[in-house]
Formats: C-alpha cells, structure tokens, sequence
C-alpha cells in the first residue's frame, strides 16, 4: 500500500532547523487513490505541522474527502507515503490524539443516542472495552461545556438544528483532547451564529496548541485562524501556501454548490481510525 518514497522526498522530510525537529503532524506524499474503481487523487502531497491550522479547499468532487479520509486511513492508498506525528501509518496507533468530525449528513438523525452517549463515543480510543471511569466522564462534561451543549446532554440527537448536531460531533472529536483535528467542511448546513461558536471553539483549540486540517466550502468566519491553504483540482495539488484572500471554493472552477451529500458510498476500509 505504501510506496517507496523517492530521494527528492526524504530530503523535503528531513527538518531544516532545530525548530522544525518535532515531526509533522500529518505528511501524505504522492498520494495515489481511487473510490468505487475511480481515481480520485493523483499525486496529493499534504503536510500539517504541529499548532497550524490547514484549509483544504478545491472544487466539488476535487477530491478534498478523499483526502482528508486517506488520512485517518479509511481511504487505502494506491502509491504513495502517509505519516502520522512521524510515524508511518503501519504503526501508528495513537489514534486518541486526532479527532475526526466527519462530513455532516442528515443519516445520523434517525439514530436513536442521546447527545452524551454521541460524545462519550469520541472517548473509546482512550479506554476501549474498559468501562467508563470519572477521568472519562469528566472529559465528557468538559467537551459539551465546550460546545455549550451541556444543558441538552440528555436530549435525543435526532432533535437538534443543523448546527446543534455539529456542535455535539465537535464535542466528540474534542473528547479526546487530540493534537490533531479534522474536520470536514465544519459549517455546511449550520446557521451565522452557530458558525460563530464553532469559529470560537476552534480559536480556543488552536490556542491549545492543536493542529487542524479544514475542508472547506469558503473561508468564511474561519479566515483569521487559517495559516495555510492547499486546494485540490481534479485530484492534485493546484495551490500551496497563503489561503486566497475573500476568495474561497466559490471561486474555484467546477464549484456547484451540492452540500452536504451523504456519505452512502462503501470505501474499502483497511485501518486508521475509523477500523
Ligand atoms: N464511494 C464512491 N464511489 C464512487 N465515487 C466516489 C465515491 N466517493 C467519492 N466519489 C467520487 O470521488 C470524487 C472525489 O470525491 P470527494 O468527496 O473526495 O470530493 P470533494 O472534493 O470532497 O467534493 P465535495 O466538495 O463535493 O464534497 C468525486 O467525483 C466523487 O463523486
């Protein structure tokens, strides 16, 4: 699954400075992928560094879920290198430092689970099988306080607006306390106020210290906190470096605006974070 990676790649790895010796949070090397025996990303290079925050940006269909899915391993990857806080996906295993909120799709409104039990799952890479202790609950708590979503802990999922439910799968992701976040396309479907708290709840997060990879629609409210934006074209990277100011995915040619769409496609899933 893993390809050699070339000469010219091992020394883009290789830190420059003794400021760049902690190892970069996400590094995808010439990517190679299809879905459903359709290439779909062809050549993607990714690197997210420790404490920054990554946009993905490109067209409808460029490719930017591929991505971020090869990245928690649920998309194998045809050719090419994928390395987690340094270490190659084969042996990564610390799963508990990302946190994933995946592309919203209304599927998950028929599921009958409260709003902490949503939650308190984002915590089972920390303990497992083993039953919850106070340390997990405590973490729970924390993460719906986070959100604001502690009044509504006992409440069906299936009840809550657009942006509530985002806010419960943020709590999720953040349950974990991870050093990476991955989120896509965070405010598809979610009202002006509500995107205003999860901008809020990201700043604090990136204040933390955490890492974050965005797919997104347009920059939006998110525009301040993003360092770098790589945007995607027909499964390549077509840009690298400062995001395009007021300029998000509306711009971008092939754009039609079909979000969000439903994840109902079966991906080959080997390993990573969703296995
Ligand atoms: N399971 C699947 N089977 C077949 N084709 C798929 C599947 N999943 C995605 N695709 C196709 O792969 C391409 C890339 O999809 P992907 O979801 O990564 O794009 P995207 O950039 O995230 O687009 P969007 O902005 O629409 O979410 C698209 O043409 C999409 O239709």
């Amino acid at each position: 699954m893993s390809a050699v990676i070339s000469t010219a790649d091992s020394d883009r790895l290789q830190p420059s400075s003794a400021e760049d010796a902690e190892p970069a949070v996400v590094s995808l090397r010439g990517a190679v992928a299809a879905v459903g025996g359709r290439p779909v990303l062809r050549g993607v290079d990714l690197t997210v560094r420790p404490g920054e925050v990554v946009a993905l940006l490109g067209a409808n269909g460029s490719g930017k879920s591929t991505t971020v899915k090869s990245v928690i391993g649920s998309v194998p990857l045809e050719q090419g290198r994928l390395e987690l806080f340094g270490r190659p996906l084969r042996k990564f295993r610390a799963w508990h430092r990302i946190g994933y909120v995946p592309q919203r799709t209304t599927a998950a409104g028929g599921v009958p689970a409260t709003v902490r039990e949503v939650v308190s799952t984002g915590r089972l890479p920390q303990h497992g099988l083993l039953p919850f202790r106070r340390k997990d609950r405590a973490a729970v708590d924390r993460a719906l306080t986070a959100v604001g979503m502690q009044d509504r802990a006992g409440d069906g999922v299936a009840n809550l607006s657009g942006g509530q439910h985002q806010r419960v799968l943020i709590a999720r992701a953040l349950v974990g306390v991870p050093d990476l976040l991955i989120m896509d396309e965070p405010m598809a479907g979610v009202d002006v106020d509500s995107q205003q708290v999860l901008a809020d709840i990201l700043r604090t997060e990136v204040e933390r210290g955490c890492a974050v990879l965005l797919v997104l629609h347009e920059l939006g409210p998110l525009e301040p906190l993003i360092d770098r934006a790589v945007v995607l074209r027909d499964g390549c990277v077509a840009h690298d470096g400062p995001p395009p100011r007021g300029v998000g995915q509306h711009a971008l040619p092939g754009h039609d605006h079909v979000h969000p769409h439903a994840d109902d496609h079966h991906h080959r899933t080997t390993q990573g974070l969703l296995a």
